[in-house]
């Protein structure tokens, strides 16, 4: 398998020799180094021949074409389909031409050990004089085709592979997961895709067809985002990750009912009582029930007088709209020292309201109170909006509810553009008493969409007391389209002739169902915007399953370079080459997977400088992960040594070395 060849005559290291070449041998062989890396370190004293035109005519013949080289002639496919030389035999002898086809040792049988000493024909070899290396239970399939190491290795903290299902007895029976590399699911650490089965060509469905990893870039053009997840994204991610886990150490927020380490989230200096009619505070709490995150929203001072009040937040709980903040549930509290009524929603990290992103005030002094004049918001977004909110508003009214609340304060944006209904139901449990019919709430509902769609158009939250002013500045900035629609939303009735009833001659009635034909259109857009940002993630999310495989592979990888504790105290169950009392990690395989980190992570440049080439890395251990049949070359550390190996080797010494490690770790449990 790996073979060595040689710096300097007769050196001999780490169970690698270099053969040396004898007499005319090495007078009339080209140096593999020259052919290799292009020029021989050892030129001084190394026997071998390193200038091309020093190679006697026979050789030279060999290295070069000219134009006396004859031309190549392809074997010509006969009539029973076999390849018979045609014109080629005539110029070779009869025994040549009458040769059987060459047939690849390792095709010949895929049980016997794969030939160490295939010849390249570049890199032929003399008479080896060491003992190569042999994976002991390399069968090209199992690592251990007696089963012992699957008993062994079971992992009580890796996932199981097999999926449960319930048999017509009622019995759990284990269903085979056709995706997973280990159907028995009782090998060590099998969260380590393949984690006991050598395979030889890639398994397909393990691998995101991103195409080829980019390679050969120059310096300054490698970058990690060329790889992983972009900047931006990350960015958010972790923010919103960090967020939802902040607690406030020393706060003063009592525990209610499950919810524990609440944070308060309402920033704001003055408290207006005008939506609900009581003070209300939002907070992030964990619920010790199932230890997620959840907004509770508070009035203050509210007392409950009708049990049946709170109840109406039950039809709530079945509103499950993308465009809706969902409600978990409804309670009263003593625990802030006064009777506070609690709704408990989703918690949705560094989301901020329409009222903050459209309406906040320039931080400069002397700019304060005037709104950000430059930010035109762009009619797409508010398209966007009105077609979110208008599919909330179909699943509310559909259940027979009504938002009642659609204010720039109680809407959500939840991720760029993404916007959901906040605070519903608080005012059906608040204003049970005396609530108006359903159907005049739900036109209001239409009518609030309209006036929120102004205020943002128009950049302020007061836009909607100068309505007329207000529509000029929409005719102004954006399409009679938009314009239309608002105006269809804040007109009391529906009229005739209006984008939103095309061809009536009567009027249409105004509710939900009519407002989304008339808006089908836009609809169709924001559906199709969806399916862009939907791709894009799925484009991400592949390349971080990449960045996880390559991943586990690098854990594989670490647990078994340089173990100090299996060096003699821990026999290694394949031993194959060692006797115990020798240093397992560095013998055998383990030796040239470390060799191979070297290689992979501590490359120097010509000047002895660390090389931190990213696509480099990423190159060698993809293809490793691949087991593919390139060779590298790999390097002693007293540069004295050079052993070819392929990737298919080094993945089976992976492989091999890493089903050591579970049997001994087991072994020595016991
Ligand atoms: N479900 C939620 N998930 C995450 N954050 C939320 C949630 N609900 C509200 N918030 C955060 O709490 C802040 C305060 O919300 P609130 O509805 O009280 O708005 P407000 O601007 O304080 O309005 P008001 O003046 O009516 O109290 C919001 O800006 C938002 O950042």
């Amino acid at each position: 398998m790996a073979t060595g060849f040689g710096g300097p005559p007769g050196d001999s290291r780490r169970g690698v020799s270099s053969p040396r070449p004898k007499g005319r041998e090495a007078k009339n062989t080209f140096c593999r180094n020259v052919t290799i890396y292009g020029h021989c370190r050892y030129e001084n004293t190394c026997p071998y021949i390193h200038d091309p035109s020093k190679l006697t005519s026979n050789e030279n013949m060999k290295k070069r074409f000219n134009v006396d080289s004859p031309s190549f002639t392809p074997l010509q496919a006969s009539t029973n389909g076999s390849l018979t030389p045609s014109s080629r035999s005539a110029a070779i002898s009869p025994k040549a031409a009458n040769a059987a086809v060459f047939t690849p040792k390792s095709q010949r049988s895929t049980a016997s050990t794969p030939s160490l000493q295939a010849k390249e024909p570049a890199l032929e070899w003399h008479q080896q004089e060491y003992q190569d290396f042999v994976p002991q239970s390399y069968d090209n399939q199992m690592v251990d085709p007696s089963g012992s190491a699957s008993v062994l290795g079971y992992d009580p903290f890796s996932t199981s592979s097999t999926i449960p299902t319930i048999t017509s007895g009622g019995h759990q029976a284990s269903a085979l997961n056709p995706y997973v590399q280990d159907p028995t699911g009782l090998t060590g650490a099998s969260y380590y895709q393949g984690a006991n089965t050598f395979q030889t060509a890639p398994s397909f469905h393990l691998y995101w067809p991103t195409g080829p990893q980019p390679v050969n870039l120059l310096g300054y053009q490698r970058t990690a985002h060329d790889f992983f997840i972009s900047e931006d994204l990350r960015q958010d991610l972790q923010k919103k990750s960090e967020v939802a886990r902040q607690i406030l150490p020393n706060s003063s927020l009592p525990p209610i009912e499950q919810f524990h380490s609440l944070v308060c989230l309402d920033t704001a200096q003055h408290k207006t009582q005008s939506l609900f009619g009581y003070q209300s505070w939002v907070y992030k709490a964990v619920s010790s029930k199932d230890g997620a995150t959840y907004a509770l929203r508070r009035l203050e001072n509210f007392r409950l007088t009708n049990e049946n009040a709170i109840r109406s937040v039950q039809p709530w709980k079945r509103v499950f709209n993308g465009s809706v903040v969902t409600i978990h549930d409804a309670f009263t509290t003593r625990a802030f020292g006064d009777s506070s009524l609690i709704l408990v929603t989703d918690y949705h990290p560094c989301s901020k309201s329409l009222a903050e992103e459209h309406f906040k005030t320039s931080p400069a002094p002397r700019f304060h109170g005037r709104q950000n004049a430059s930010s035109h918001i762009p009619e797409q977004v508010l398209w966007g909006y009105l077609v979110q909110i208008a599919s909330a508003l179909k699943a509310i009214h559909g259940s027979g509810l009504a938002a009642r609340l659609i204010t720039p304060s109680k809407v959500l944006i939840t991720s760029k553009n993404r916007i959901r209904l906040n605070a519903c139901g608080i005012l059906d449990v608040v204003h049970f008493d005396n609530s108006r019919p359903l159907s005049e709430l739900q036109a209001d509902d239409l009518h609030q969409l309209g006036r929120l769609i102004l205020c943002i158009a128009n950049n302020s939250p007061t836009a909607h007391l100068n309505v007329q002013k207000s529509m000029d500045h929409i005719t102004r900035g954006y399409t009679g389209r938009l314009k239309e629609c608002v105006q269809w939303l804040l007109n009391p009735q529906a009229t005739p002739n209006t984008p939103t009833s095309p061809t009536g001659d009567r009027p249409m009635a105004k509710d939900v169902d009519t407002f989304l034909a008339g808006i089908a259109d836009q609809m169709a857009t924001v559906f199709d915007s969806t399916l862009h940002a939907e791709d894009t993630l799925f484009t991400t999310l592949g390349r971080e399953l990449e960045s996880s495989r390559i991943a586990r592979l690098l854990i594989k990888l670490n647990f078994i370079n340089e173990r100090p504790e299996l060096d003699a105290s821990i026999p290694v169950p394949s031993g194959s080459t060692t006797s115990p009392s020798a240093a397992w990690a560095e013998t055998g395989e383990r030796y040239y997977l470390k060799l191979f980190r070297d290689y992979v992570f501590h490359q120097v440049d010509a000047n002895g400088h660390p090389v931190t080439d990213l696509a480099h890395v990423l190159n060698c251990l993809n293809k490793l992960d691949a087991g593919s049949e390139e060779k590298i070359a790999l390097i002693s550390r007293d540069e004295q040594n050079v052993l070819v190996v392929s990737y298919r080797e080094l993945k089976r010494g992976v492989e091999s070395a890493f089903q050591d490690l579970i049997k001994a770790g087991r072994t020595s449990g016991r």
